[in-house]
């Protein structure tokens, strides 16, 4: 059962919490100051820290600080009643999950729990591919679907021959196109599979905590190194080190990692001491990083030893049958999941599935389906079982070409229509986006959490409504 600590010094609302958690199944500890909540995190494992910001000694944001010092792996929610950004802002960049305001809405923070405590346990993911449990052993046994399009017969093909060599292979692709599936799938062609695989998310890690993370540091190397940490490269010394997102490093780590490739070499942050390493590096962007690398955005140098091999991931609108290979596949993933016996989607949802563009790729589609599968009572999945913006997609798409204006001729999608509660929508949509950006000094991870969707959906979002970012 998951241990979270409560820190709140307002003793009715730390009990309320403390009840709610508790029959919701988690086991509950609480402390009412900062102080006694960092000392019990000295003699207690605990699995989540949920916060107040103003406690009596200190702040949230010490406390947040605290526990990302000495428990990085520990996620902290910051609770606060003073939602301004700059709080919000402080307490994601110090390494906070996320942060809610108070009133608190119950379910609402329930998920965050839920969602904190998976993402705790999957940070970071290693494939062991020797005598591992069921379920690392099910983990190691890629369930790589290729499907039939010739993009797709070249991506297999491509990752197969490069697999067997040492060579850094940079993998390039909208979001939820399968860049980590296609990494896997490299690793698992290499003479490294059964050697560790780790994921380094570049994306969720603060310019702060991103050497760290990757290198590791000693005790006392910066205040509040309280123990010596272990880096992900030292980890997966011997394997494969997957680093997505890595157009999001900041140029001091960029420096440390050309070290770390071209002399095998790593030193722990605060530490003279080399350590070697032997990794293989696989690493994926959806970022035009090539263009990055050109306009001295991201190191150049770095970008051709990243590059000596690439492989291009296309979306899923552009694969023509291979979609309905997914959705098949994916159909039958959810029915193992839920326990489900659908057999087949309806003509109609096919055509739905065939009209709409994909921004989300496999991943998108992939969730469309298990979602259906969930409410669906019947053998197939008919359109009814879809969220209204897959099936809007298309009526989207009819309205764009086919509507006639009142004066008979094809109206232009693009004008604005100070009725049009989609397109008013969208436009305060894209100027939230915006401003939010802005704000965080175009740090997408951050902009994500203010606006409470995932780093994905933001990216989507941006290359959508054509976002200078
Ligand atoms: N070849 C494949 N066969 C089967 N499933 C796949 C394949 N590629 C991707 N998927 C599924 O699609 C989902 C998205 O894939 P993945 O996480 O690899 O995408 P990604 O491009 O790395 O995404 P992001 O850019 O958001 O990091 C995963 O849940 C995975 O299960």
């Amino acid at each position: 059962m998951p241990k979270i600590l409560v820190i709140d010094d307002d003793p009715s609302f730390n009990m309320m919490l403390t009840t709610f958690l508790k029959r919701n199944e988690f086991k509950v500890e609480s402390a009412h100051s900062a102080e006694s909540g960092i000392d019990h995190l000295k003699n207690h494992q605990v699995d989540l820290v949920l916060t107040d910001y103003k406690l009596p000694d200190q702040d949230g944001i010490s406390v947040i600080k605290k526990v990302k010092e000495s428990y990085p792996g520990t996620p902290v929610i910051l609770m606060t009643h003073y939602a301004d950004i700059r709080t919000a802002v402080k307490s994601i960049q110090i390494g906070a999950f996320e942060f809610v305001t108070k009133p608190v809405n119950p379910d609402e923070l329930l998920l965050l729990v839920k969602r904190a405590l998976k993402e705790k346990k999957e940070p970071v993911e290693t494939i062991k591919t020797s005598q591992g449990s069921k379920k690392t052993k099910h983990k190691s046994e890629l369930d790589y679907i290729s499907g039939e399009s010739k993009y797709a017969k070249k991506v297999y093909e491509h990752a197969s021959l490069v697999g067997p060599t040492d060579m850094s292979v940079l993998i390039l692709g909208e979001s939820g196109t399968g860049k980590e599936f296609a990494a896997k799938l490299i690793y698992e062609k290499s003479n490294r599979k059964g050697k560790p695989f780790i994921a380094v998310d570049c994306g969720a890690l603060s310019d702060e905590l991103a050497a760290s993370e990757l290198f590791g540091h000693v005790k006392g190397s910066f205040t509040g190194a309280l123990q010596d940490k272990t880096g992900q490269f030292e980890y997966a010394n011997g394997g494969t080190l997957f680093l997505d997102e890595v157009g999001n490093l900041s140029y001091e780590v960029q420096v440390k990692l050309l070290r770390a490739l071209q002399e095998k070499k790593i030193r722990k942050i605060g530490s003279n001491a080399d350590i070697n390493v032997d990794v293989r590096i696989i690493a994926a962007t959806n970022d035009n990083l090539k263009e990055k690398a050109e306009n001295g955005s991201f190191r150049l140098d770095l970008y051709h030893r990243l590059n000596e091999f690439s492989i291009q991931l296309y979306p899923l609108r552009n694969r023509g049958n291979d979609l309905f290979i997914f959705a098949e596949h994916f159909l039958q993933e959810a029915n193992d999941e839920l326990g489900k016996d659908i057999e087949d989607f309806t003509e109609d949802t096919k055509e739905v599935f065939k009209n709409y563009p994909w921004p989300g790729n496999l991943r998108e589609l992939k969730n469309v389906i298990k979602r259906a599968v969930l409410l669906c009572q019947d053998n197939k999945i008919s359109p009814e079982q879809l969220p209204e913006e897959i099936k809007s997609g298309v009526s989207t798409l009819v309205t764009e070409q086919t509507l006639p204006s009142s004066n008979g001729s094809t109206e232009n999608s693009t004008t604005p229509n100070p009725k049009d509660l989609k397109q008013l929508q969208e436009t305060s949509e894209k100027e939230t986006i915006e401003k939010v950006l802005k704000e965080t000094h175009y740090n997408k991870s951050l902009a994500a959490k203010i606006l409470n969707i995932d780093r994905k959906t933001l990216y989507n979002k941006i290359k959508r409504y054509e976002i200078d970012a």
